[in-house]
């Protein structure tokens, strides 16, 4: 089995959000301080010997939150017509994270992002 490596970075973003048709006090207006971690895999080093620099990846997760970061989602694409959820809002960093990370040797391998303290989602595309 080849190796693999799996780097994660952590990064973070506050911004409101109002869960659509939600049967409780999430369907009104209130925000979070989200956290998201970012988890890349590689099967090989570099000559330095990283499989990808962290900056690189903190760099992408910054840019990423940061243009959700102190907004109002629902206003922001998809989530106007995808409701803000936690599942969604991963899915699309991970999607966005992909989009900017993966190469041949290096993809996004999943995405956590809390929404508290004691809750958070994790989203991946492993079979
Ligand atoms: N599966 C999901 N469940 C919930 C989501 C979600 O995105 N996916 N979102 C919410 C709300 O956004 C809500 O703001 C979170 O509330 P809650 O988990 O209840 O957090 P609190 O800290 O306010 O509650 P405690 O009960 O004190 O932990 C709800 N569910
Ligand atoms: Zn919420």
């Amino acid at each position: 089995m080849p190796a693999k490596y799996t780097l994660t970075v952590l990064t973070d973003f506050a911004s409101a959000h109002t869960l659509r048709d939600y049967p409780g006090d999430c369907s009104r207006l209130h925000g979070h301080n989200w956290k998201l971690e970012a988890e890349v895999q590689a099967t090989a080093l570099d000559k330095v010997g990283m499989a990808v620099d962290f900056k690189v990846i903190k760099r992408a997760a910054r840019e990423i939150a940061g243009e959700l970061d102190h907004r109002y989602l629902n206003e922001l694409e998809p989530f106007t017509r995808l409701n803000p959820t936690a599942e969604h809002i991963a899915a699309y960093l991970f999607a966005r994270l992909a989009e900017r990370l993966n190469t041949e040797s290096v993809r996004v391998s999943a995405v956590t992002l809390w929404e508290t303290e004691r809750a958070c989602v994790r989203y991946s595309e492993e079979a």
